[in-house]
C-alpha cells in the first residue's frame, strides 16, 4: 500500500505495508525489560470467588487484569507533566501521529563512571537535516536491550546541551533506546528532560515550556535498519496520564 505524502513542500512516498516496528513488547514474563525498581508486570485473570475470567477456567472469554507501569515497563511516551507540580496528560500533549524524523546511530562518551551522549555527537549524525523527530539509537546496539533489567545499572543518557541542542533545532519528539534521557541516580536534577521540554521550573511552569513536545524511552531498532530519514507514525493508548505505553513505527522514504 503505497502513500504519496505531500509535507513541508515535499513530496516522498511510503509503503505502508512495510511498517518497521521500533516497539517493544509488554509481558509478565522474564523477558519484560524493567527500569526503576520495580517488578515485571502482572497480566491475571480477574476472579470473583471461585469464577476464573479465562477460558481455559471455566469462562466464555478471557478477561485478565494489566498491572504495569508506563516508565518502568517498556516503550512508552511521555510530556512534561512527567517532570511538573501541575498535571498535563500525554493524551492532550499529542494530537497528530505522523511525523518526518531522522534515525541516528551514536555510541555514547565515557565520562568517568558515566556514558553520555554529547551535542557534538547529535548535531554530527543530524546534519543538516529538520526533522520533526529524532531517533536515536545508541551503540553497541544489543539484544539485551529487549529484555534488560536496567535497575541500578547506571545507563548511558543525554548530556543536557545535547538536549538543548535537540530543542533549537525546533525537534518536537524525542526518542531513544534506553529508560530515560537523564542519570538513574541524578538526585532529581533531570537535566536533559527539562533541557528539551524547556521547563525552568517544574513547581511554577514558564509559559514557553514546550507542552506538546515528547520523549520516547524504552524503544529498539533493529541493526537491520539504516539511519536516514522515515516517516514517523507515533500512537499511544489514550491514557490521561504523564506517559503512556507507545508503539512508534517507522516508514522508509521510497
Ligand atoms: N533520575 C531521577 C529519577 C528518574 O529519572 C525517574 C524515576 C522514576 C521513573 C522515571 C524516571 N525518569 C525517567 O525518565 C532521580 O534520581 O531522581
Amino acid at each position: 500500500m503505497i502513500a504519496t505524502i505531500t509535507h513541508q513542500n515535499k513530496t516522498f512516498q511510503v509503503n505502508l505495508s512495510k511498517p518497521i516496528d521500533i516497539s517493544l513488547p509488554l509481558s509478565n514474563t522474564e523477558k519484560n525489560p524493567i527500569a526503576w525498581y520495580i517488578e515485571k508486570p502482572q497480566i491475571e485473570p480477574v476472579r470473583f470467588g471461585s469464577w476464573v475470567g479465562s477460558v481455559k477456567g471455566g469462562a466464555t472469554t478471557n478477561f485478565n487484569n494489566i498491572f504495569f507501569n508506563p516508565h518502568g515497563h517498556g516503550t512508552h511516551t511521555e510530556c512534561l507533566g512527567h517532570i511538573t507540580k501541575e498535571f498535563f496528560s500525554i493524551n492532550q500533549a499529542l494530537k497528530t501521529f505522523f511525523f518526518t524524523a531522522q534515525l541516528i546511530s551514536v555510541q555514547p562518551e565515557q565520562h568517568g563512571d558515566d556514558f553520555v551522549i554529547t551535542k557534538n555527537q547529535i548535531e554530527k549524525a543530524v546534519g543538516n537535516s529538520n526533522p520533526e523527530a529524532i531517533v536515536i539509537r545508541t551503540l553497541p546496539n544489543l539484544e539485551e536491550k529487549k529484555s534488560k533489567n536496567y535497575s541500578h545499572t547506571n545507563p548511558p543518557y543525554l548530556h543536557e546541551e545535547a538536549a538543548t541542542f535537540i530543542r533549537e533545532k525546533g525537534i518536537q519528539h524525542l526518542l531513544i533506546d534506553l529508560p530515560s534521557v537523564d542519570k538513574e541516580k541524578d538526585e532529581g536534577k533531570l537535566l536533559a528532560h527539562k533541557a528539551f521540554w524547556n521547563v525552568k521550573d517544574v513547581n511554577n511552569l514558564n509559559t514557553d515550556a514546550r507542552k506538546n513536545a515528547t520523549i520516547t524511552e524504552l524503544i529498539f531498532v533493529d541493526d537491520e535498519v539504516k539511519d536516514g530519514s522515515y516517516l514517523l507514525n507515533l500512537q499511544i493508548a489514550s491514557f490521561e496520564n504523564d506517559a503512556s505505553p507507545s508503539k512508534p513505527i517507522l516508514f522508509q522514504i521510497l
